[in-house]
């Protein structure tokens, strides 16, 4: 049969939540990723030293060992030096949300004032933090990652020190900046290298492929898979899987975010395959976010096999992206 190996996967984007979601899904990280950024947007948000000390807790006695490192990150409002210093050692980036723009980001950044952020964003160049931006704009639902990226220029081109992550790009757009400026990356999600506008409401509307920032266009897919594929230095996995109850999505007014956790080294062996790309994986999954991040995860080897696995309808009350679907690759072993 025929097998792949990847060693220390990462996952660079990941909403954990908490309570019984956290209890529910970060034992399906733990299991085939050595470590994964994990994203604050928590009611009320991760945003002072207890909050983030508390919730990696949290985090540790959801998972059944200790192979896997939360990569913890702070809500971005504008933090003083003092406060970024006391923090800098249990934080591993800082995630900035436009005010509103997505799930759980009302207490967001609501007007991009460089003169008001540069205290916050100089302190953290000489930290040495990275910045992890949602970047949507508020206008038209297809328009708003472009329209963005004249604020990634200004922040890029203001704080040439800080790295800048455009989280889950969805656009050709995105594409372009990472070789505009040194300090601009990205991460892209599994779902963005397989879905376009049409898997979401071209057919009958599919609340489980439904997540902010909305699936684009072929030629946006196309751009994506064209760095992805590459595994350009400057680009990394992040699967912003975001889970939901079951009733949230499947409602009157659907909760943005498509779950993938459980079943993203799957689908990305199935699509690198695909293209005969399958010797760029292990640099999209983890050598490239070692390198852009500086981190060194604990040894962990995932081999995939390539053989029939039906995604399950559900995991807990989330149910995930294919559900139900039958596709080429399965987790053969973790060590
Ligand atoms: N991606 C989403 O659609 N939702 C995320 C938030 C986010 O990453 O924007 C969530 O927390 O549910
Ligand atoms: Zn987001
Ligand atoms: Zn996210």
């Amino acid at each position: 049969m025929k097998t792949h190996t990847l060693l220390m996967p990462l996952d660079m984007h990941l909403h954990l939540r908490d309570g019984v979601m956290l209890e529910n899904v970060a034992p399906l990280t733990a299991y085939s990723f050595s470590g994964a950024i994990v994203m604050p947007n928590l009611v009320p948000p991760v945003s002072t030293l207890e909050d983030i000390k508390a919730y990696k807790k949290r985090i540790m006695a959801a998972v059944p060992n200790d192979y896997f490192e939360p990569y913890m990150t702070l809500f971005y409002k504008n933090y003083d030096k003092a406060f970024l210093k006391s923090v800098s050692e249990e934080i591993t980036a800082i995630k900035l949300y436009p005010a509103g723009i997505t799930t759980n980001s009302e207490g967001g950044v609501s007007s991009f004032d460089i003169e008001e952020m540069r205290p916050t964003l100089e302190a953290m160049s000489t930290l040495n933090i990275p910045l992890c931006v949602h970047g949507e704009t508020d206008g038209f639902v297809m328009d708003r990652e472009a329209e963005f990226m004249s604020i990634y220029e200004m922040l890029a081109s203001n704080f040439p020190d800080l790295k800048i992550i455009m989280e889950h790009i969805t656009t050709k757009e995105a594409v372009a900046m990472l070789d505009r400026f040194d300090n601009l990356y990205a991460t892209i999600t599994v779902h963005h290298l397989l879905l376009t506008l049409d898997d979401v409401v071209g057919g009958m509307m599919m609340p489980h492929n439904f997540c902010k920032p909305i699936a684009k266009r072929p030629e946006d897919l196309d751009a994506l898979l064209s760095v992805a594929l590459e595994a350009h230095p400057k680009v990394m996995f992040g699967s912003d899987s975001a889970p939901h109850p079951q009733d949230k999505k499947e409602s009157c007014g659907c909760a943005a975010g498509v779950f993938t956790a459980p079943i993203a080294l799957q689908l990305l062996c199935e699509i690198f395959e695909q293209y005969n790309k399958l010797d760029n994986l292990q640099a999209f999954v983890s050598d490239n976010a070692q390198n852009i991040y500086g981190i060194c995860p604990e040894f962990k080897e995932i081999i995939l096999e390539k053989r029939t696995f039906v995604i399950p309808e559900k995991y807990g009350n989330v149910v995930p992206m294919y559900a139900g679907q039958a596709i080429n690759w399965a987790i053969a072993s973790v060590d």
